[in-house]
C-alpha cells in the first residue's frame, strides 16, 4: 500500500538547463564528460521530446577557443542524415559547455556486441551487413562535406530503430581546436588505423579503417587487434596479419573486410568506393528493395485502413450528430463545438425542408385526389367500376420503406409521389393484362399513367398506381418542387431515414444543398483549420522519413559512378587532437585507473610504464613481453594497466607537442 502523501519522500527537484532541457537520468561518462537523458521541454513533438546532454567541462578553456567551439557547434549542426546522430543544440552553462544531441534508445553497439557475447550467439550477416552499410552511407555523407570523424568506435555507434546512427560527431572536433598535432591519437587504439599510429596523419581514409574494425567486431563479437597493452595492440595493427575470420559467414563478406583494411591508405577504398564493392551494392539494392516494397505494401495497408477509418468516422459522426441533435436541449447546446452547432444547424434545416416537402406532396396528393373524384363523377360509372387497380392490396407489406419521396418520371414530367407501395409480380401483371385486355380503359391506363418499369426499380419498390391519375384527367402541368431531387437506384428508400440519407457520404450531398444558406462563422473555419494541423501532426511520421531518407542515400550511392577523391591535406588541416581534449581524457583516464588498481599501485604501475616506455618508440614484441614481466612484479593484476598504459602514451603525445 502506498505511503500517504504527507509521509512520501518530496520529490526530487530535477535540474533543468538553459530553461528548456529538464535532466532525467545519468547514461554514462566518457572521456569528454557525462552524458544525461534530458526531456526538451519545449518540443512538442512526443516522439524526439527525449534527448541527449553532453556537459563538457571546459575548465581553463580560453576565450577564443570557447568561440572555436561554439563555431565549430553551428557547423555541426548543419549535419543532417539518417545514419547520423541529429546535433540539436550546444550552449554554455557554467563551467560546461552542453551539446544536445538526438537519443537512441537501443544504446550503443559496444552493448550490443556485449549483449550477443553473453547470449552466446551470432549477429546475422544480413544484421551485420546492413548496419555496415548505414554506417558507409553516414560516413561517406560526412567526407562529402569535409568532416572527420576520428573517433569511430562501437562506444559511439548508437541505435535507434534498430538502425545505426554515428554519435558524437564533431565532439571531439569541437574540443580539437588547431593544434597542428603530428599525432593524432584521439581515443581508443583498437580501431586506431595503421597511418596513424606511425605518426602520418589523419585522413577520411582512416575513419574507414574504423569501419573494418568495426565490421570485425561484429561477426567475431571482439576487437579486431587486442592485445595486453597499449603497445601491444599498436603493433597489431601496424605489423601483424589480419585477424582470423570466424566461421559462419561469407565469403563475399570477408573480401570486403580484407579490402577495408588495407594497411596502405593509398590502396584502401573511401567510403564511397566500399559502397560500390560488388557484393556491398548488391546487398545494399536488395536492402533498399525490401523496404520499398514494405514501404508501399504498408502504403496500401494505410490506405485501406484510412478509407475505412474514414468510413466507420463518417458513420460515427452521423450517429453522434444523431443523438446531439435528439438530445440538443439548451444546455448540452452551450457546451457544443461550433462544427458541431453548424451541423446540427443544417440537419434541423434539412429535415425541415424534407417536412415541408412532405407536406406540399401530401397536399397535392389531396389535390389531385379531389380532382380525380370530381372528374370521375363526370364519368361513366361502368368504367370507373372497371378501374383495373382501385381495390388493389398489396400482399407484401414487409417490402415497404419507412418513408421518403421519390420524383418518378411520368411523360417526361416529373411526378412526386409517395415510394416503396407494392408492385404485382409477374403473375399479378398478367392477371391485370387480361383484365386490361377485357376493359380498354385498364389498357389506356396502363399506356398513359403507369411508368414503365425503369431499370432502377428493380424488385418490388414502385410508386403506388392507386395515387397516379390519368393525364387527360388533368392538363395542368405538375411543376417540379424546388430542392426536389431526382434520384437514381443508388438514392433508394433503404438509404433514408426520418427524409435524410442514412448513408454519411449520401448525408453529404443531401447536406451540401443547404450549405449556401449557412455561411460557416469565422469561429467555425477556425476550428475546422485547428482539427486540420492536429491530424496532419499526428499523420507526420519521423521514423517513415528517415527510412525513406535512408532509402534515398542508398539510391544516390549506387548511382554515384565517380569515387570520391583522395582527402589529404585539408583532412589532415581539419583538426588535431586539442589541448582541451587531451586535458580532459587524461584526467578521466587517470581517475579510472586509480578506481581500478588503487592508488598505490597506479602510482607504481605509472611511473615505471613511463620510465619503460619513454625514449623507446617503435617497441617490438619481445620487449612487450617484457614490459609486461616488469609489471607483474610491481602490480597484481597487469592487464589492468592498460588505461596507466594509455596514460602514458598521452602524456608522452601532450610532451611532444609542447
Ligand atoms: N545519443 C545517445 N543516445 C543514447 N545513449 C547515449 C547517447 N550518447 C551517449 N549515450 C550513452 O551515454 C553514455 C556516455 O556516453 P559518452 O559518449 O559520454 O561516453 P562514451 O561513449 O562511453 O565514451 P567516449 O567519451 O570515449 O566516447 C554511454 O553509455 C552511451 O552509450
Amino acid at each position: 500500500m502506498p505511503l500517504p502523501k504527507h509521509l512520501q519522500k518530496p520529490e526530487k527537484k530535477k535540474r533543468v538547463l538553459a530553461n528548456r532541457y529538464r535532466v532525467e537520468k545519468r547514461l554514462g561518462s566518457g572521456n569528454f564528460g557525462t552524458a544525461w537523458l534530458v526531456t526538451d521541454l519545449k518540443c512538442k513533438d512526443e516522439k524526439e521530446k527525449l534527448k541527449v546532454l553532453k556537459e563538457i567541462a571546459v575548465g581553463e578553456l580560453q576565450p577564443d577557443e570557447t568561440v572555436d567551439a561554439v563555431h565549430e557547434a553551428t557547423l555541426l549542426r548543419k549535419l543532417d542524415h539518417p545514419g547520423i546522430v541529429k546535433f540539436h543544440d550546444s550552449f554554455l552553462e557554467g563551467d560546461f559547455f552542453c551539446i544536445i544531441t538526438e537519443y537512441c534508445e537501443g544504446g550503443d553497439l559496444d552493448g550490443k556486441v556485449a549483449e550477443y557475447k553473453k547470449k552466446k550467439t551470432r549477429i546475422p550477416e544480413a544484421q551485420v551487413v546492413e548496419w555496415i552499410i548505414q554506417l558507409l552511407l553516414a560516413v561517406q555523407y560526412m567526407h562529402d562535406r569535409r568532416v572527420l570523424h576520428r573517433d569511430l568506435k562501437s562506444r559511439n555507434i548508437f541505435l535507434r530503430n534498430n538502425r545505426i546512427k554515428i554519435g558524437d560527431f564533431g565532439i571531439s572536433r569541437i574540443l580539437m581546436g588547431s593544434t597542428d598535432m603530428a599525432s593524432t591519437f584521439v581515443g581508443t587504439p583498437y580501431y586506431m588505423s595503421p597511418e596513424v599510429l606511425k605518426h602520418e596523419g589523419y585522413n577520411s581514409k582512416s575513419d574507414v579503417w574504423s569501419v573494418g574494425c568495426l565490421l570485425y567486431e561484429l561477426v567475431a563479437l571482439q576487437h579486431a587487434f587486442e592485445g595486453e597493452s597499449l603497445m601491444g595492440v599498436m603493433y597489431k595493427i601496424v605489423e601483424s596479419n589480419l585477424p582470423q575470420w570466424p566461421s559462419g559467414y561469407s565469403k563475399e563478406l570477408k573480401a570486403v573486410f580484407v579490402r577495408i583494411l588495407e594497411r596502405d591508405p593509398a590502396k584502401r577504398p573511401s567510403a564511397s568506393e566500399s559502397l560500390k564493392i560488388p557484393f556491398i551494392a548488391k546487398q545494399m539494392m536488395l536492402i533498399k528493395n525490401t523496404i520499398m516494397e514494405k514501404h508501399h505494401s504498408k502504403e496500401h495497408k494505410d490506405n485501406i485502413n484510412l478509407e475505412s477509418q474514414q468510413l466507420v468516422s463518417a458513420m460515427k459522426g452521423r450517429m453522434h450528430m444523431d443523438a446531439l441533435k435528439q438530445e440538443s436541449d439548451d444546455s448540452k447546446w452551450k457546451n457544443m463545438t461550433p462544427r458541431e452547432r453548424m451541423r446540427i444547424k443544417k440537419m434541423q434545416k434539412a429535415d425541415e425542408e424534407a417536412e415541408r416537402l412532405k407536406k406540399a406532396s401530401q397536399q397535392q396528393l389531396q389535390d389531385n385526389a379531389q380532382r380525380y373524384n370530381q372528374n370521375r363523377q363526370s364519368m361513366d360509372p361502368y368504367e370507373t367500376r372497371r378501374l383495373p387497380w382501385a381495390d388493389h392490396r398489396p400482399t407484401r407489406s414487409q417490402t415497404q420503406p419507412k418513408g421518403g419521396f421519390a420524383t418518378i418520371p411520368v411523360h417526361d414530367r416529373p411526378y412526386t409521389a409517395p415510394m416503396g407501395r407494392y408492385m404485382p409480380t409477374e403473375d399479378e401483371d398478367e392477371e391485370e393484362e387480361e383484365d386490361e385486355e377485357e376493359n380498354p380503359f385498364g389498357a389506356r391506363y396502363s399506356q398513359t399513367m403507369i411508368p414503365s418499369r425503369q431499370p432502377w426499380q428493380t424488385g418490388t419498390l414502385v410508386p403506388d398506381r392507386t395515387t397516379l391519375r390519368p393525364a387527360s384527367f388533368d392538363d395542368r402541368p405538375i411543376t417540379p418542387m424546388k430542392n426536389t431531387m431526382v434520384y437514381s437506384r443508388e438514392y433508394s428508400t433503404l438509404d433514408f431515414k426520418d427524409g435524410v440519407p442514412d448513408k454519411p457520404e449520401l448525408a453529404e450531398t443531401y447536406y451540401s444543398q443547404f450549405e449556401d444558406e449557412f455561411e460557416p462563422s469565422e469561429e467555425v473555419d477556425e476550428e475546422a483549420d485547428r482539427t486540420l494541423v492536429a491530424n496532419s501532426n499526428m499523420e507526420a511520421d519521423e521514423d517513415e522519413d528517415e527510412v525513406e531518407d535512408l532509402m534515398n542515400c542508398m539510391q544516390n550511392a549506387l548511382d554515384k559512378s565517380d569515387t570520391v577523391k583522395m582527402q589529404t591535406l585539408a583532412d589532415t588541416e581539419a583538426g588535431a587532437f586539442g589541448p582541451i581534449a587531451r586535458d580532459t581524457k587524461i584526467k578521466n583516464l587517470t581517475a579510472e585507473a586509480i578506481r581500478k588498481l588503487g592508488e598505490e599501485q597506479f602510482e607504481r604501475a605509472h611511473s615505471y610504464l613511463k620510465q619503460a616506455r619513454f625514449g623507446k618508440p617503435g617497441e617490438n614484441q619481445a620487449e612487450e613481453k617484457e614490459i609486461m614481466r616488469g609489471l607483474a612484479q610491481i602490480v597484481e593484476s597487469p592487464t589492468d594497466c592498460f588505461l596507466v598504459d594509455q596514460l602514458v602514451f598521452l602524456e608522452y603525445q601532450a610532451s611532444m607537442t609542447m
